[in-house]
């Protein structure tokens, strides 16, 4: 018998299954979809098992060295999606199936370099020390230092040293110590007698004859006042036991879930949850999409749907945002279905993530509620597949495999024959476009649970502020309305947007930026170290008194933070009490609950935050949302710039007035008569629809046209340019005379981490020699990937375009 083994070497050349011998031991216990160790070249490396078969073409095999699961830890299924997966974004087999499961998996090899026996003597002085314990040296530690890598290279030829592999699984169950008594009750009540002398060892023992159940030692010592010494003496003397047992590590453990109840659903939500149904009933694959208003309850349509879903006893995967993942979204998915839901977001330790995948895995849990890598979840029977916002940037992976969790999303609930439920107030471009030629099933809510309405927005124009005298970032109306708010106590939500726009020092005197020598990238402003950062590279530079260029002093951060807009509501707002909540104020554990949780119970006036109050937030006080600077992202290099601006806006301003009270926003603007703006002030998902379509199909971009990107990085610019423009000419020669190539240009961060960055794009309705081509291009490169330094990063369907 041999297995097909994809092994953990992510090069091109290795990117194919492996014949391997299955040693005798093995034959009876090995499936595909399990973790392997085998012997590749001089090493010992992980891979996955494949396929199992009787034989193989080639004539002498190794044999699989070692079997690391007991169960597949990738069904069938998921092995076919991780090479559907390589397929679609031109991945290595073994990256689609690491990312199909969690870190804790993950095999780490450890190599150390041993002396070989007999040959303790050979070894030269000024290395025989580093060997002293146990005559071997961690490679690790060998890394350190240019000369002895030399020296032991030639030790190596010599045969005096051996590279040693040890492997090393990552996962670990957590296991907590009971106790129990070691032989019958019987038996401890005559030991008990035995042991007149030590009375506190008498209690413990005591404690089991009356019946007291098993215990961990912790809980003992608690309920006995007891010392751990005390009971390990009576296991000693093997009258208790101590027992391993294995328990999941959660973090919603001590919580209490208040249970709801189904709610009776508007005619609208019944209106769009009928097909939903249908397709669970009929067991046939269809993909919705959900547009329904902020405040629409779409929440409970999906709770409605899964209900049915476990009732046919099947399985249901939610995908909802990351930034969203919030336990105000885990409750109502907890509260309705309890301890059958599973939790995975990035918050969680890596032992956490592979306790809840633990609980999947084994059919413990039938619902997941996650973000992007959850819709790999290991169910076997999938009844619906639902993404919430599935408009967010955040569903595509922007690292190898570079997916989209709506593709997988798709694939699996085809294999499946579930529905697949795209849900969002402001749906992506794509999505729309593909629900109106009828790929997908469009399902409309147009109107907000208890019909209330809409809120009012009002566009202040920030430039004519400037004019009028008023240089603070908060405009003469939004001042107002939020001092209405404090006297009426109701709450407030002030948005600031970060992404596409930092806090960068610039000279007042001669317009110099301070940029990041290494990337190209304006540096951001840090107030507490007074020091400059570059969020790509991590470089950190103390502010300078004087502008580098012109020796100025009005040299200063411009732009604006969170903290900077919380001093200054502290200056014109004295007494209004504001909770912050962004990347500084949750980074630690349970800090965003927190502040949630604060704001809920009404002991915060405003909310001030960036793109994480963005979502799924349902707090019916607030009546107010101000958003301090609409068009920050406006002026991207990316194609999706408005559809971005569009959707931040319509999310944030639903925040407002969800409940029984009305609703306002105030956007403020510099460029007030942008569509995207105007329609998001109108809430006219479709106004903005027709205007953005016709703008795609004057330039050419989705959903009129696929677009690749191709990005070249070399440290030095010349090789990164000419390597681009090969691929274009090259691509040019290739693909049909309808794709439309553009490039090669400097990318427009054009060096990060001292790497110069070129890309060209393909833009193309149907190009059949597309993949292929891509595919001869990183071949053809491979060596130079390898050993220059050349990157060249493929994106079948880039959101980032920078
Ligand atoms: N049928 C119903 N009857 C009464 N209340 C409902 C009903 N459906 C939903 N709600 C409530 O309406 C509020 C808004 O619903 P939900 O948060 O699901 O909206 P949404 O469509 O997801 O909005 P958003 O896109 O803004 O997140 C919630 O507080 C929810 O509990
Ligand atoms: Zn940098
Ligand atoms: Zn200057």
């Amino acid at each position: 018998m041999i297995a097909k083994v994809i092994v953990d070497v992510p090069t091109n050349q290795t990117d194919r299954p492996f014949d391997y011998e299955i040693p005798e031991k093995f034959i009876s216990i090995i499936e595909p979809g399990m973790r392997v160790i085998v012997p590749f070249g001089p090493r010992k490396i992980q891979g996955f098992i494949v396929s199992v078969e009787e034989q193989s073409e080639l004539k002498s095999l190794k044999k699989i060295i070692d079997v690391l699961d007991i169960t597949p830890v990738l069904n069938e299924e998921l092995i076919n999606v991780g090479f559907w997966l390589t397929d679609k974004t031109l991945c290595f087999a073994i990256s689609a199936f690491q990312v199909m499961l969690p870190a804790a998996l993950k095999v780490k090899v450890q190599k150390d370099i041993v002396v070989n026996a007999g040959r303790e003597n050979d070894l030269p002085e000024q290395i025989a020390n580093k060997f002293s314990s146990g005559k071997s040296l961690p490679w690790d530690e060998l890394m350190n230092d240019k000369e002895d890598i030399a020296l032991i290279k030639q030790l190596l030829k010599k045969d005096i040293v051996t590279v040693r592999y040890n492997v090393k699984d990552r996962k670990q169950e957590k296991t907590v110590i009971f106790i129990t008594p070691a032989i019958s009750l019987e038996k401890l009540r005559e030991e008990v007698k035995k042991l007149d002398r030590a009375k506190k060892q008498q209690e413990i023992l005591q404690y089991f004859i009356e019946g007291g159940e098993e215990t961990t030692v912790i809980q003992l010592c608690d309920r006995l006042g007891t010392t751990r010494s005390t009971i390990k003496a009576l296991v000693n003397k093997q009258l208790l036991i101590e027992k391993e047992v294995e328990v999941y590590r959660d973090p919603f453990q001590e919580r209490e879930f208040t249970k709801s109840n189904p709610l009776p659903l508007t005619t609208e939500q019944a209106k769009v949850l009928e097909p939903i149904l249908t397709s669970i009933e009929d067991k046939k694959h269809e993909t919705f999409l959900l547009h329904g208003v902020t405040g629409s309850g779409k929440t409970e349509v999906y709770l409605q749907a899964i209900d049915k879903v476990l009732r046919d006893g099947k399985e249901a995967i939610v995908l909802v945002p990351e930034i969203s993942l919030t336990p105000q979204m885990v409750l109502r998915f907890k509260g309705r279905f309890g301890s059958k839901v599973a939790v995975f977001h990035s918050g969680l330790s890596q032992g956490e993530k592979y306790d809840e995948w633990r609980k999947i895995h084994r059919g413990e849990v039938k619902v997941v509620v996650g973000a992007r890598s959850a819709v790999f979840a290991p169910f076997t029977n999938i009844g619906i597949i639902i993404i919430d916002e599935e408009h967010e940037s955040s569903y595509k992976q922007e690292d190898n495999p570079r997916y989209h969790a709506r593709d997988v999303a798709i694939f699996r609930g085809d294999i499946h024959q579930c529905p697949v439920v795209l849900g969002s107030a402001t749906p992506s471009l794509e999505s729309f476009a593909r629900a109106k030629k009828g790929v997908y099933h469009l399902l409309s809510i147009a109107e907000r649970v208890n019909e209330t309405a809409m809120p009012e927005v009002d566009i202040v124009d920030m430039r004519e502020e400037l004019r009028q005298g008023n240089r603070s970032m908060f405009s003469e109306a939004l001042l107002e309305k939020l001092k209405d708010r404090i006297a009426k106590k109701q709450q407030s939500v002030l948005f600031l947007n970060r992404r596409g726009f930092s806090t960068f020092v610039m000279c007042r005197e001669c317009g110099f930026v301070v940029e990041c020598p290494h990337c190209d990238l304006s540096l951001t402003y840090h107030r507490k170290s007074h020091a400059m950062k570059c969020h790509y590279c991590n470089f950190e530079e103390r502010v300078s008194d004087l502008c580098p260029s012109c020796e100025s002093e009005h040299i200063r951060f411009f732009g604006t933070g969170t903290q900077k807009v919380e001093e200054e509501l502290a200056k014109v707002l004295p007494g209004a009490r504001v909770l912050r909540m962004d990347v500084d104020t949750t980074k630690r554990k349970g800090a965003h609950e927190k502040i949630l949780q604060a704001f809920g119970d009404q002991n915060a006036d405003i909310l001030l935050g960036t793109q994480m109050i963005a979502k799924g937030l349902d707090f019916p006080n607030v009546t107010l949302v101000g958003i301090l600077a609409a068009d920050t992202m406006l002026h991207l290099p990316d194609f999706r710039a408005a559809e971005k601006t569009f959707q931040l806006l319509t999310q944030v301003s639903g925040r407002a007035g969800r409940h029984k009270l009305l609703g306002e926003v105030v956007i403020q603007s510099y460029t007030p008569e942008h569509y995207s703006i105007q329609y998001a002030s109108k809430h006219d998902y479709l106004g903005f629809y027709d205007a953005e379509m016709q703008m795609r199909y004057r330039l050419g971009y989705p959903p009129y046209y696929f677009v690749t990107l191709i990005t070249v990085s070399h440290p030095n610019v010349v090789k990164a340019a000419n390597v681009c423009e090969k691929i274009v000419s090259y691509l040019n020669n290739n693909l049909s005379d309808k794709s439309i190539l553009l490039g090669p240009v400097v990318s427009p961060i054009a060096r990060i981490k001292d790497r110069y960055r070129y890309q060209c794009m393909i833009k193309y309705k149907v190009e059949s020699n597309l993949v292929s081509s891509l595919r001869e291009i990183v071949k053809h490169y491979n060596k130079d990937i390898h050993n220059d330094r050349l990157q060249i990063s493929i994106d079948l369907n880039p959101y980032m375009l920078m």
